[in-house]
């Protein structure tokens, strides 16, 4: 109820449409929104999602993730702090309402890098955004990229491609995303994933140039 009151306040605001990246584990949704960012910084802003595990290296607290214990994070659920929140790979991930908040008061476009948990949670509430779905051009390229990443255990890798299968499912599911983009050569998939939001991206930069 009061999720849904909340949301209704987001859609009120009016600002542009939020973005949402979903997709497996090693797809490319954080290469593919870095590369926007980079190029539209005053257009987009990125959800920060609160999360369990462990930084990467390289990773920064407050950039790529609020790293918290499990308590904290359960704290703030049991709280109404979250939109949604969802169990991954053994670790707890979650968009706090605040994360939303802080990129929509900008008047930018939000993008949240959610799974999809995340996704049929949000298809829930009033926040209405564009759902595009980012694949792998196949489960064995996937487990490449995952390995060569180098970010996961043995362990965690398995988990990851577990997950995958049922992800790869979920984005056929009719009516899941409004675009399907298959990550195989990063510029192409990246010229498709401009053109989907080139309308919004315009709308921001016409708004910006006015004010
Ligand atoms: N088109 C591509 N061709 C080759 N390698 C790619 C491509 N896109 C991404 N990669 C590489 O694949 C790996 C996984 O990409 P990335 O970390 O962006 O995936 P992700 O979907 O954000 O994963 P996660 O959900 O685990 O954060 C990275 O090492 C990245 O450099
Ligand atoms: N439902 C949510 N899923 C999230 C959130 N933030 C990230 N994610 C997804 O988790 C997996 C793993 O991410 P990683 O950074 O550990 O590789 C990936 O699919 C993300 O999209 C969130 O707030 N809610």
């Amino acid at each position: 109820m009061y999720m849904r009151y909340f949301s209704r306040v987001f859609s009120a605001m009016a600002g542009p449409r939020p973005v949402v990246l979903s997709g497996p584990s090693g797809a490319g949704k954080s290469t593919l929104l870095k590369k926007l960012m980079k190029e539209y910084d005053s257009v987009f802003g990125f959800s920060v999602s609160h999360t369990t595990r462990n930084p990467r290296p390289g990773e920064e607290n407050g950039r790529d993730y609020h790293y918290v214990t499990r308590e904290v994070m359960q704290a703030g659920i049991d709280n109404g702090d979250f939109i949604e929140n969802a169990e991954f790979s053994g670790n707890m991930y979650g968009t706090s309402k605040a994360a939303v908040q802080d990129v929509q008061a900008k008047n930018l476009i939000c993008i949240l890098d959610i799974d999809m948990q995340g996704v049929r949670n949000i298809k829930r509430t009033d926040l209405n955004p564009i759902y595009i779905s980012i694949q792998p051009p196949s489960l064995e390229v996937l487990e490449k990229r995952l390995r060569d990443r180098k970010t996961e255990s043995e362990e965690s890798l398995q988990r990851r491609l577990h997950a995958a299968k049922v992800e790869m499912e979920f984005s056929k599911e009719p009516g899941a995303f409004d675009v399907i983009i298959v990550n195989d050569v990063l510029e192409d998939s990246y010229g498709q994933l401009r053109n989907a939001l080139l309308e919004e991206i315009n709308k921001v930069k016409k708004i910006n140039m006015s004010s």
